[in-house]
């Protein structure tokens, strides 16, 4: 039987940080910076506005910042594991206030038992920073007692936890109720694979070149792959706005659409632009819908650097009423984005079940307005990254039921035949999964259906 070793008393300290060591060990500010935005997740921060604001995280360079992420990534991934494997050794589990010390534990706990980080120096650093922090300097002791335990008995410690066990109980419960024991297994050991990049080519012709030119490959109907690292920035045909990035199986629903020249289109949801910048460089006349004034920016400034134009609304969709009906109206809805899990691992636990019935009552909303706004014989393609059926299949069902004027338009064969083993909807529209194209790096869940206006 593990030894366990007694909590200490909380003791809770207004200001948080005490003086930092005077001269950092190697690899400190690295795990240092990853503390600080697990810390800032915890307090309800999103993991990319956590990783854009953190100072810390802003001072590393190269490998240092590489390394941050990737210990932010694994603790996030795998937190429910992480807890099991070092509460092995405490007799009573950590109090939800003792943020800071059950941060460093998972910190610990991925280095030595997931990262093959040497175990020194794993338990250095977590002993360093502990001490660095008034309310975790008086953890120093147990933390270091804990990674030697950890050490001492080494990944075997987490070889029995499946990956369910790091998918939240509401999640797991809808994933086998709608896609099977089977499929919710895959689906839950695809969560804690590493996306690889996708690139979107602004001309579809040059697909070809840039793939030689990125060291890409053609995946799908209009992606590139890329699996090399380097700077964004500093890839062929960035400045040129050549393409931009966005995940496979996002690029999919506006493929789906044909020729869109000249057509005047409502994307609503727009930001940050990636199903924008496809309709624009298709050709259409797009309107940005999105009540994010700095997403907005932010779809501006993507649009610019790729030469595309559109015009943009700051706003609610449910407030949006333009004196012209659209050809086409995208809604791309606000959800639950386990779509993209992969990506975004802090939604795991970000997001909660009562959050499912909330947005998908606001999908209604808005799928009801976004209707109004289609002209006779005009389309509307409703999109969510989230692998629900709840923001997804039933949605669709929902809509049809309650908007006689719209017939479904399925995927053809010839449609389903091309997008071969990217889709796996069984209502006849696009559903993707990260299970799927295991083999080839999986792809973002993505639901898109298409409905056509008859009156
Ligand atoms: C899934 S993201 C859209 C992604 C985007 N279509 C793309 O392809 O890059 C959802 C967007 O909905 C926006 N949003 C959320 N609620 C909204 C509302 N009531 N009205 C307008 N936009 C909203 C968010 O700001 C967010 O940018």
């Amino acid at each position: 039987m593990p030894r366990s070793f007694p909590v200490p008393p909380h003791r809770f300290t207004r200001s948080s940080t005490l003086t930092p060591a005077p001269s950092d060990e190697p690899g400190l500010p690295a795990r240092r910076a990853a503390l600080d935005i697990l810390l800032a997740i915890r307090r309800g921060q999103a993991l990319d506005m956590a990783m854009a604001e953190s100072e810390a995280f802003e001072d590393l360079e190269g490998a240092d910042r590489g390394f941050a992420r990737t210990l932010i990534m694994a603790v996030l991934r795998r937190q429910n594991t992480l807890d099991e494997a070092y509460g092995t050794f405490l007799d009573r589990p950590l109090k939800s206030t003792q943020g800071t010390v059950i941060t460093l534990l998972r910190l610990a706990a991925a280095q030595i038992l997931l990262l093959g980080v040497p175990p020194h120096a794993a338990t250095a650093t977590t002993v360093d920073l502990a001490k660095e922090r008034r309310d975790s300097a008086g953890f120093a002791k147990l933390l270091n007692a804990l990674c030697r335990r950890m050490v001492e008995k080494g990944p075997s410690l987490i070889e029995d936890y499946p990956p369910r066990t790091d998918v939240p109980g509401w999640l797991w419960r809808r994933l086998e109720r709608h896609y099977g024991a089977k499929t919710a297994r895959r689906l839950a050991a695809a969560f804690v694979q590493e996306p690889a990049l996708d690139l979107t080519p602004k001309d579809p012709k040059e697909r070809e070149r840039l793939a030689t030119a990125l060291e890409a490959h053609p995946l799908g109907p209009v992606s590139l792959r890329r699996t090399a690292g380097g700077r964004i920035e500093d890839l062929p045909g960035y400045t040129e706005g050549d393409w931009w990035i966005q995940d496979l199986a996002a690029a999919l629903p506006i493929s789906l659409l044909g020729d869109l020249t000249g057509q005047r289109v409502y994307d609503l949801c727009a930001a940050p632009g990636g199903k924008t910048a496809q309709l624009a460089a298709a050709g259409a006349h797009v309107t940005a819908v999105d009540i994010s004034a700095k997403r907005l920016r932010r779809l501006e400034d993507n649009l610019a650097r790729l030469g595309l134009r559109a015009d943009t609304f700051v706003g609610d969709v449910l407030g949006f009423s333009p004196d012209e009906p659209a050809d086409l109206v995208v809604l791309d809805a606000p959800c639950t984005a386990t779509g993209t899990v992969r990506r975004h691992p802090d939604l795991l636990w970000s997001k909660k079940e009562e959050d499912v019935a909330e947005l998908s009552a606001l999908q209604d909303q808005m799928l009801h307005h976004a209707a109004r706004l289609v002209r006779p014989g005009g389309r509307l393609m409703f999109i969510t990254c989230s692998l629900l059926a709840e923001e997804g299949e039933d949605r669709s069902r929902a809509f049809l039921s309650r908007h006689s004027q719209f017939t479904a338009e399925p995927l053809s064969d010839d449609e389903k035949e091309r997008l071969g083993p990217l889709n796996a909807a069984k209502d006849g529209h696009l559903r993707t999964r990260p299970d799927l194209i295991a083999d080839a790096g999986g792809m973002d869940g993505f639901y898109a259906a298409r409905f056509t206006r008859q009156d």
